[in-house]
């Protein structure tokens, strides 16, 4: 996904919910100051090219869905569907985070060489600032929403779920599969909700790219409203 294309989607966003862009910037630019040079995660090496990758979100049915994880070549697990698919005995390749939950384990895994892909927003700078020194650089991968300013990537993507799965795009996944995605759980906030109608709606266009039809979205499609992106 290339920032251009991104650019107005993320601008619909950001009037949907309200957030200043130079909130965002800020932060980039903070991740950018923590960094330094410090060498940092090449996600070519997940090994995504060809491969059939699970994009494991944190709803409810993850852990009944767990076999669709393994059974995938990578899995690539967003924030606490980490924590639930290895207790499963699921291994995780690559966790995608905002550090809003479970920061501590993002630090072990990069201290155990398992790649992590850090996002910078304007509403989780002092989470960077606690947790992002406590990280293996080396096996961190750092994003934003806003323009990207190396080595932060945006690589496409709003909620730690739907971004991974723009991950897995960007860096040529074959086919994407969905466990523990539950779009209409009644046991989130408001605001979770909210942030489920946008990844609903950005896997929508990315199916479309695609040219792919993401099993999760069966039966869905109809209610999505697109999000006018090319
Ligand atoms: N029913 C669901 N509840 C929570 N997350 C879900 C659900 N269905 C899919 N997901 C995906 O799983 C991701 C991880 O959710 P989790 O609640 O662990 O983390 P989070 O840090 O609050 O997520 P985010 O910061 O992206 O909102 C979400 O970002 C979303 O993309
Ligand atoms: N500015 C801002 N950006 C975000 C936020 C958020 O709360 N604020 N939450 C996200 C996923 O939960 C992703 N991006």
């Amino acid at each position: 996904m290339e920032f251009r294309t991104w650019e107005p989607v993320y601008e619909a966003i950001l009037d949907d919910f309200g957030y200043p862009r130079d909130g965002d910037e800020r932060a980039r630019d903070r991740f950018v100051d923590l960094l330094g040079d410090a060498e940092t995660y090449d996600p070519d090496d997940l090994g995504l090219d060809g491969a059939t990758v699970a994009v494991a979100g944190a709803g409810p049915s993850l852990e009944a869905e767990a076999g669709r994880a393994a059974d995938a070549d990578v899995v690539l697990a967003a924030s606490t569907a980490t924590d639930r698919l290895r207790a499963e005995g699921v291994a995780v390749d690559c966790m995608v985070t905002d550090l809003d939950k479970n920061a501590d384990t993002g630090r072990d895994l990069t201290t155990d060489g398992t790649p992590v892909v850090v996002h910078a927003h304007g509403d989780n700078i002092p989470a960077l600032e606690t947790h992002g020194p406590a990280y293996d650089s080396e096996f961190v991968v750092p994003t934003t929403q806003a323009a990207p300013a190396p080595p932060v990537r945006n690589y496409g993507g709003f909620t730690d779920g739907d971004r991974a799965a723009f991950l897995a795009d960007h860096f040529g996944a074959d086919s994407l599969v969905f466990p523990g995605w539950d779009f209409d759980d009644p046991s989130v906030t408001e605001e979770k909700a909210r942030k489920l109608r946008w990844a609903e709606r950005l896997l929508s266009w990315l199916e479309q790219r695609r040219g792919e039809r993401f099993d999760v979205l069966d039966g869905r499609r109809d209610a999505i409203e697109p999000v006018g992106g090319d």
